[in-house]
Parts: C-alpha cells; sequence; structure tokens
C-alpha cells in the first residue's frame, strides 16, 4: 500500500533565479524553465540554443545540496508564498563546465520546466508588474496594434537628456507618424528603486505613455570565456518584443552606451542619440550642434547624490522640478536621513563608552537616535545566542536589521557590537544603505591594551580558558577594510574620542554645523 504523495520540498531562489523565474512565468521569456548543462554550454558558448535558437543568456536555478535528489520542487516567494512547480529533468553541477557562471565553480543546479501555481504577489509595486499579455491585449483595439512601439529600458529617473534622447528616438521610430511608448522600469523586487522617479516624468513625455515594472537578472560573468558583446541588449530586446514593441532604447550611463546593432534582436535597438546642454544657449542640443567648450554634460550620480546629501535643489538645466522633488524625497539632505552607526572592535576597546557619548551629542543635535549597545542587544533582541559563529552573525545581522528599520524612518542608530567578521559587517551596510547611510567606526585599539584595562576580568578567564572562543584570544577579529574612520583609545580620553566621531558626523553632513 502507498499512501498518499509527499509534497514536494519548497524553495525561494535567490534573487537572478527570481528575476529569470519571473519572466519565464509572465511570459517575458519564451523558455520553459531552467536550462540543462547542456542548453547553459550552448548559450554561453554559441549564444544560441541547443536547436540553434538565439539565446543571449544563460537561465539556470542553482540549489542547495538537499534539494538535488527532489523529482519536483515548489518554487515560492521570500515569504514562502507557493510560485510555480519545478520538474526536473536534470540535475546538474556547475564544477562540470569549464568555465565559472558568476563566479561560482560548485553548487548544483537543477533543469527542468516550471508552471505558475500561483500569480505572484510578492514584489514592490506589484500592480504596476504588468505581464507582457495584458499590455498587449491592451492595445488590440483599433489601430494601435498596428503602430510601431518604442520601448524604453531603464533603471534610473529620466532627466532632461533621457528625455530628448526619448523625443529624438520617437521621431526616428515613427518619421512623423504616431508612435506608442512603453517605459519599461528596471527595479529590484524588494526595493522601489528608480520606480517613484520615473513616474514622477509622466507628464514630460508623450501622453498615454505606459509603464510597466520588471527586473532584468544581472548578466552572469562567464569566466575563462569572453561573454558576446550586447548580450545584456539582446535580453532587453527579446523582454521589449514580448510586450509587443517594435524598437528598443536603452536609457543607461551615458558613458557606457549600449551596444547597436545588435544580431539577431527580435526588435530594432535604436542608438541612443547623443544630447548635451549649451551654457550659452542655455538649452539642450544635439552635441554635435554644440560649440566645443560651451556644452556641459550632465550630472554624474555621484554628483546628484553629492548635491542631495547636502539638500540642495538638482539645478532645472539638468532635471525637471518634479523629478528633483521625487529625488528629494527618497533621499533628503544627510541632516534627515536615516543613519546607522556602526562601531566595531574587540572587547574592551572603547566602543560602549564613545557610542553612548555619541549618541548624546546626536541627541542634542535634534535627531533621533537609539542606541543598540552590545551588552543591552544580547540582553533583549538576542537572549539565548552563544558566541559561535554563527550566532555572533545572527546577533549582528539581527542588529543590523532593526537598525535599517529605524534609518527608514530617519532616525539615527548607534550600533555597538564586536561584529568580528567582514562579511556580516558588509551585510548590515547592505541592509542599511537600503533605506539610509552607514557609517562604520572601527574602534582599533590594540588587543594588549584592550587585555590590560580587562574591565570586566573577561580576559583574564578567557587566557586561563574558561571562556572558550573568546574574540582576539581564541576567536578571530576580521579588522575592516573599509573603515570610515578608525579611532584608537590607547592614549586619547573618553571625550576626543567621542569628539572625534562627532566631528566626521558633522563634515559627512549628518549633523548640523554648530550642533553638539
Ligand atoms: N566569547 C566571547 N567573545 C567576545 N565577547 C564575549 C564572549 N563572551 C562574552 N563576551 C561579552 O560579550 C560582549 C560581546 O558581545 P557582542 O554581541 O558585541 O559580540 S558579537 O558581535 O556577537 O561577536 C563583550 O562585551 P564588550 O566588552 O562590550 O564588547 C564581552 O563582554
Ligand atoms: N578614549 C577612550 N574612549 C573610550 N574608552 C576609553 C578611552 N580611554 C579609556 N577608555 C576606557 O576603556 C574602557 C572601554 O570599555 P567599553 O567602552 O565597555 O568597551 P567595549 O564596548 O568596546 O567593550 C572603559 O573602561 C573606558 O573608560
Amino acid at each position: 500500500m502507498t499512501g498518499p504523495a509527499a509534497a514536494p520540498p519548497t524553495f525561494t531562489p535567490g534573487p537572478d533565479a527570481m528575476a529569470h523565474l519571473e519572466l519565464i512565468l509572465n511570459g517575458a521569456c519564451p523558455l520553459p524553465g531552467f536550462m540543462t548543462a547542456s542548453e547553459t554550454a550552448s548559450v554561453v558558448k554559441r549564444g544560441r540554443l541547443p536547436d540553434g535558437t538565439p539565446w543571449p543568456v544563460p537561465v539556470t536555478l542553482p540549489v542547495p545540496d538537499e534539494l538535488v535528489g527532489a523529482e519536483r520542487v515548489t518554487l515560492t516567494d521570500a515569504e514562502g508564498a507557493p510560485l510555480a512547480e519545478l520538474t526536473v529533468s536534470e540535475r546538474w553541477w556547475a564544477g562540470s563546465l569549464p568555465w565559472r557562471v558568476n563566479g561560482e565553480t560548485s553548487g548544483h543546479r537543477l533543469a527542468g520546466e516550471v508552471h505558475l501555481a500561483r500569480p505572484p504577489v510578492h514584489g514592490v509595486y506589484r500592480s504596476l508588474r504588468r505581464a507582457p499579455a495584458e499590455v498587449r491585449g491592451s492595445r488590440e483595439i483599433g489601430a494601435l496594434a498596428h503602430r510601431p512601439m518604442l520601448a524604453v529600458l531603464t533603471d534610473r529617473p529620466l532627466h532632461h537628456r533621457a528625455l530628448h534622447q526619448i523625443r529624438t528616438a520617437i521621431k526616428e521610430v515613427g518619421r512623423g507618424g504616431p508612435v506608442e511608448v512603453l517605459l519599461l522600469i528596471d527595479a529590484p523586487f524588494d526595493d522601489e528603486g528608480a520606480v517613484p522617479a520615473v513616474l514622477a516624468a509622466e507628464p514630460l513625455l508623450p501622453p498615454r505613455s505606459r509603464f510597466a515594472v520588471l527586473t532584468l537578472p544581472r548578466a552572469e560573468t562567464t569566466d575563462g570565456i569572453a561573454p558576446p558583446e550586447g548580450r545584456t541588449e539582446l535580453l532587453a530586446a527579446h523582454v521589449a518584443a514580448a510586450y509587443g514593441a517594435s524598437h528598443l532604447l536603452i536609457n543607461r550611463d551615458p558613458d557606457q552606451p549600449p551596444a547597436v546593432p545588435v544580431p539577431g534582436a527580435p526588435v530594432r535597438i535604436v542608438a541612443p542619440a547623443a544630447w548635451a546642454y549649451d551654457i550659452r544657449a542655455g538649452a539642450w542640443r544635439l552635441a554635435d550642434r554644440v560649440t566645443a567648450g560651451e556644452s556641459r554634460s550632465e550630472l554624474t550620480p555621484t554628483e546628484v547624490e553629492d548635491l542631495l546629501g547636502r539638500g540642495e535643489t538638482l539645478p532645472a538645466w539638468f532635471t525637471s522640478s518634479r523629478v528633483s522633488a521625487e529625488l528629494a524625497r527618497r533621499r533628503p539632505a544627510r541632516v534627515r536621513r536615516g543613519l546607522t552607526l556602526f562601531f566595531t572592535g574587540l572587547s574592551g576597546s572603547g566602543k560602549s563608552t564613545i557610542a553612548r557619548g555619541v549618541a548624546d551629542a546626536i541627541r542634542r543635535s535634534g535627531r533621533t537616535v537609539t542606541l543598540l549597545d552590545g551588552d543591552v542587544v544580547r540582553r533583549m533582541l538576542s537572549s539565548g545566542l552563544t558566541f559561535s559563529r554563527s550566532d555572533r552573525d545572527l546577533n549582528v545581522r539581527r542588529i543590523g536589521y532593526v537598525a535599517a528599520e529605524i534609518g527608514r524612518h530617519g532616525g539615527v542608530a548607534v550600533c555597538a557590537p564586536i561584529a568580528p567578521y567582514a562579511a556580516t559587517r558588509a551585510e548590515v551596510r547592505a541592509m542599511a544603505e537600503d533605506t539610509g547611510d552607514f557609517f562604520l567606526v572601527h574602534v582599533a585599539t590594540p588587543l594588549e591594551v584592550c587585555e590590560a584595562r580587562d574591565r570586566k576580568g573577561l580576559y583574564a578567564k578567557a587566557r586561563l580558558g574558561e571562556i572558550p572562543e573568546f574574540t582576539g584570544i581564541s576567536d578571530p577579529y576580521e579588522a575592516p577594510g573599509d573603515a570610515d574612520l578608525v579611532i584608537d583609545t590607547t592614549t586619547a580620553t573618553e571625550a576626543e574620542s567621542v569628539a572625534t566621531v562627532v566631528e566626521a558626523l558633522r563634515a559627512g553632513g549628518w549633523l548640523p554645523r554648530m550642533a553638539g
């Protein structure tokens, strides 16, 4: 007698496989599922599937070892809601290929067809994540479907330069006739990305322009074999074609213009026209019509970030007031922007003492501040955790999560754990920078000084072996290579150390100049 079949195991794909899965499920990517080893090899080597169909990028599903034996797998979103059923046709090992995909030499992959289990609900701006069929369907009335459609793929706001490029492309595509415009906004699943800033430019686009949000997977790096030129453009062209576009304009860093033309592209990729700002005329013009020395190119993202950080309005020659206001909302001046101030260092190095003093100074400046001190966190958030590597990582990640949420609401989180591992600190930086800024202070007081202080008598016990895995004695401390400030408290007074950090925060713009 056989009982009811066991439910297949569940798995949440990583960000790139998730992006591929979404494109497969919504029909933007004309593949039935994830690729086998020979399909992957064929795509990487020849830019074609084994049957000769041109296809630009490998679409693979990396899975943990325990899934290798599964016949079927339920793929879920990050919250565990089922998205698709994978019927496994092949299990393969990335190390079997003679090159590395995304730098991985090992790791298992599952290949096979996927079938939609339930329409996805995950992702920021889900209502704008329109499937290609939905967009195509809305054009099948009257003459719309016969008009050329220009898709504009962008992962960044549309400033004057990009808007001029779109207008030029419309003229080129329509030759005087009407053109439909579809903005394909490439944004991460879990972040609004450039979506609000692109939507803010809607009144400056042709009437009835449409918008669809999607997440394009990063193009894998394939060491040992040169990636074919225009690979990312070709993937974008396939996606644009699925949405019904006849032409594609890609809005990117002007220093890295898209490869054009792209052989085999199912839509025509339009080369972006070169526009420059004519300082004398006070207007944007085609670059070849502006006298050398009187043109200026648009602000770089770093210049934009710097102006926003100082609370200055972006210049009107560069962008519209609508886009500028939207960017200022997302990146308020640093005096109002969320900040994770993160101290790391050995036990007894001075983290808690300095953190307390700095938190007081921040409070006096009028900002809201939360102190997440190591000892308090260990009692409240992380009670029960040990000092094993995995428990330390969990402890530090929890601190990072809370700090990032504080940052999301414009507050300052001052954190002071040992945080001995570089990789975990990097994770915290990434979480914090998603919602605000991150500032890392390495309290680099040497071990001998910390041990001589031995405020809690822990070093003596650690030397006697009474405390195992003690940082600096019997457990590692990875000194940061990315600290924004390094402090040694060997000879400095507490007040001096606090003042050094406060001054750095003032200089960076996170505290008003006169606070203290
Ligand atoms: N094995 C071991 N190693 C290091 N430290 C130990 C250990 N056992 C207890 N303690 C005490 O715990 C404090 C460090 O906790 P943290 O949460 O900051 O550590 S970690 O970031 O999770 O590594 C640390 O406090 P601080 O002196 O404030 O850093 C120590 O007092
Ligand atoms: N410049 C300084 N900054 C911070 N602490 C100092 C300084 N000079 C001496 N100390 C002393 O060093 C000890 C640091 O302890 P603590 O702040 O708890 O360190 P940690 O949190 O890194 O374990 C305190 O006793 C403090 O008085």
